[in-house]
């Protein structure tokens, strides 16, 4: 802190120096170095995705879209896998500081591929011991769950944007997102009951958390109804409801710009405190910041949008990617 302070005012110092002698352009230069390239996230190392596509939609700003449209998006094995592969991906890569994640205008996602179910049926029913068995199901539904861990880890904010139908294992992956929106005619279903099982990759978990109301969370999950768009709204399950899935898109990748535009270390340490905070005391979540703000509180970052606002300047200062 005192170091990132420290700098502030030694950069506003210099300004004031430097406007007198009018060349404030040249303390922009120092304080803000400008070492950004656009980056077009479908190339390598996210060129080669079946089930999902990987594109740029904004400076900085990545777009992940789930596309299996000929099965209404339903997850299947491979899909399952590039979820968490691209997450992974996503959280180490510097050029990226915010993801949009969506799915086709009509349908979001039907959720896990009933053909994964099936296979899973067959584990069961083969012979041999039912202890071998427990241990591949166990091993199976990690893997799923590591999917959609893989978004809350990954350190960059996900906007999610639903349009259509969002289904099972849909809202265990819309409850993974940091940010959601939906548009008009979206309708979310928590649908593993009706299929005969006990959500397991998320929902039970993370939506009482979401949504405030444990009577609506029992109700959803143990009703199988559809919760229309509306309904998801008042909820909070959804923070914002556009009228039609292109304004949803462009109100999501707004979002996600004006992430991009803030300190990248600002930005990831908050996703880390809040996640961090949804799962302790507020005693535990302070003793958190404490550890973690020591540290990032000497960021260059810091100094740089202290002395920006300080300064009021008109441009907002850029940063270095992380
Ligand atoms: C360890 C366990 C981990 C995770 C568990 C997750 C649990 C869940 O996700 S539970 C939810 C499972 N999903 C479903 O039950 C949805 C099943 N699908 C439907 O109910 C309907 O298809 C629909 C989504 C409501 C859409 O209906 P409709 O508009 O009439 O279209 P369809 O003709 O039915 O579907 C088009 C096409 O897509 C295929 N499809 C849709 N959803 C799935 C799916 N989940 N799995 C596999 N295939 C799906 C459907 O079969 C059609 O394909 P065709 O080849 O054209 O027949």
């Amino acid at each position: 802190m005192l170091c990132g302070l420290t700098c502030a005012r030694v950069f506003c110092k210099s300004k004031i120096f430097l406007n007198h002698g009018g060349v404030a352009n040249k303390t922009l230069a120092v304080a803000f170095p400008s070492n950004n390239t656009r980056r077009n996230f479908s190339s390598l190392p996210y060129g080669n995705y079946e089930s999902i596509k990987v594109d740029a939609a904004a400076d900085y700003v990545a777009k992940v879209q789930l596309s299996r449209p000929k099965k209404y998006n339903a997850m299947d094995k491979t899909m399952w896998h590039e979820i968490q592969d691209v997450f992974s991906k996503l959280d180490s890569d510097p050029e990226c500081r915010s993801v949009v994640l969506c799915g086709h205008e009509n349908f979001f996602t039907s959720g896990i591929d009933l053909s994964e179910l099936v296979e899973m049926g067959q584990i069961t029913m083969g012979d041999g011991d039912i202890a071998r068995k427990c241990f591949a199901l166990k091993k199976t539904i990690a893997t799923f769950q590591d999917s959609f861990t893989a978004m809350e880890k990954c350190r960059k904010p996900i906007v999610c944007a639903v349009s259509g139908l969002c289904v099972g294992a849909g809202v265990d992956m819309l409850a993974a997102t940091d940010i959601r929106y939906c548009s008009t005619g979206a309708w979310f279903q928590v649908k593993e009951v009706e299929v005969g099982l006990a959500a397991d990759v998320g929902t039970l978990q993370r939506l009482p958390k979401i949504i405030g109301s444990q009577s609506l969370v029992y109700d959803l999950c143990l009703t199988c109804r559809k919760l229309p768009a509306q309904e998801a709204l008042s909820c909070g399950l959804v923070s914002r409801l556009l009228p039609c899935h292109d304004t949803l898109m462009a109100t999501a990748i707004a979002t996600a710009k004006i992430i991009a535009s803030h300190s990248p270390v600002a930005v990831q340490a908050t996703k880390l405190g809040l996640v961090h905070a949804r799962d302790h005391t507020v005693e535990e979540g302070l003793k958190f910041m404490q550890l973690l703000n020591m540290a990032l509180l000497q960021s260059e970052d810091c100094a740089t949008a202290a002395m920006s606002l300080m300064n009021k300047e008109k441009e907002k200062p850029t940063f270095k990617n992380f």
